[in-house]
């Protein structure tokens, strides 16, 4: 669905002597297979934005090639842009036409006929829960429905790939669950295959099949929540003993397993890769040496110890500055996404 090799995007600002390049993406590999729902993570500023600019036909590459949903992006943008269905972080809405109006707008700019686009825009409404919104503008709905919206704009030519550009960001939790109910659904009842971007750890780690991390421009990991966790940061295993002569053999024990195990009184501390494996293992080789625990604990390691352990820096901290940059501006309105 989704190949791209060797993405570049270069930026030029300023001018004379402030004349600056941004190296914003700097030769991004991605493979998407269809029905894949891909979780696109990264820091502020790391390159997210403009790889999926690219990727929409929205903005042209520096360099590198890039194929979505069986076309080039640059010789066959208008045929991309006919497959795919994109949200764009400002989303897409005018504010003063009705919300039906501008979804059913946006289906004939399509090529839909207004019957079509009629019928498939209230099978959209009702899906997404926003029954008896059809004749209310978009200014006057919830920062939730909002978004709802956003989707059935993206959605209304029935495209068979979808980019979400950090669909619930600004949402309140509660909304936020909600929408991800909407998107899973994507999947499971319309078919799409789904490239989203997002600052939410949690949000990745509950809808997406894969992710892929990209910092400062470049992939730096490409995997399955689970797979990255046990590979990069690997599952925290601690064990407690009652003497310290037990300590020296849980230790030697552990380190069977682990590599960088650590002791704190009678605490040994050390990563795995998969505790659920490894672990009944460690507690009859503990046994056998006599050696009976007083407690055991297994810490899974979340998104954000991968994402700390690959690049030195936390997730965490973009989540908080989505936080307080955004709430999407409730008259934000684009053009971003309309066909050719
Ligand atoms: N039109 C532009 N001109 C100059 N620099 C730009 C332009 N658009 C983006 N950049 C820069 O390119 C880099 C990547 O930006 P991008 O918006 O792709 O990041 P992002 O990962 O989507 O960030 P965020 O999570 O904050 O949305 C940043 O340093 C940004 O300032």
């Amino acid at each position: 669905m989704i190949r791209a090799r060797g993405l570049v995007q270069t930026f030029h600002s300023g001018q004379g002597k402030q004349k600056k390049e941004v190296h914003a993406v700097r030769g991004v590999d991605l493979d998407v297979a269809e029905g894949e729902v891909v979780g696109f993570l990264g820091p502020n500023g790391a390159g997210k934005t403009t790889t999926l600019r690219m990727l929409t036909t929205l903005l042209k590459p520096t360099a590198g090639t890039a194929s979505v949903a069986g076309f080039d992006v640059a010789t066959q943008a208008v045929d991309v842009r006919r497959s795919i269905g994109y949200c764009s972080q400002v989303g897409s809405t005018f504010s003063g036409a009705y919300a039906g109006d501008e979804v059913v707008d946006h289906g004939m700019l399509y090529g839909m006929s207004r019957k079509a686009a009629v019928a498939k825009g209230q099978e959209l409404f009702d899906k997404l829960q926003l029954e008896g919104l059809w004749r209310r503008m978009p200014k006057n709905m919830s920062g939730g429905q909002k978004r709802r919206l956003d989707i059935a704009m993206a959605l209304i030519h029935s495209p068979s790939l979808v980019f979400l550009d950090e669909p619930t960001t600004g949402l309140d939790p509660q909304a936020r669950i909600n929408l991800w109910q909407h998107i899973a659904d994507l999947r499971a009842k319309e078919g799409a295959t789904v490239f989203l971007t997002t600052h939410y750890l949690d949000e990745a780690d509950a809808l997406a099949d894969r992710i892929v991390i990209i910092d400062r421009g470049e992939i730096v990991a490409s995997d399955t929540a689970d797979n990255l966790k046990a590979a990069v940061a690997g599952d925290l295993v601690d064990l407690e003993v009652a003497t310290d002569e037990q300590v020296a053999v849980a230790r030697d024990k552990l380190g069977t397993i682990s590599a960088d195990v650590e002791v704190e009184g009678h605490h040994v501390r050390g990563r795995v890769a998969r505790a659920g494996k490894a672990v009944p293992g460690l507690l009859r080789d503990l046994e056998n040496s006599g050696v009976g625990l007083e407690s055991i604990e297994v810490v899974r390691p979340t998104l954000d110890d991968v994402f700390l352990t690959l690049t030195g820096r936390s997730l965490r901290d973009a989540e908080a500055a989505a936080e307080a940059k955004d709430s999407p501006a409730p008259d934000a309105a684009t053009t971003e996404g309309a066909p050719a």
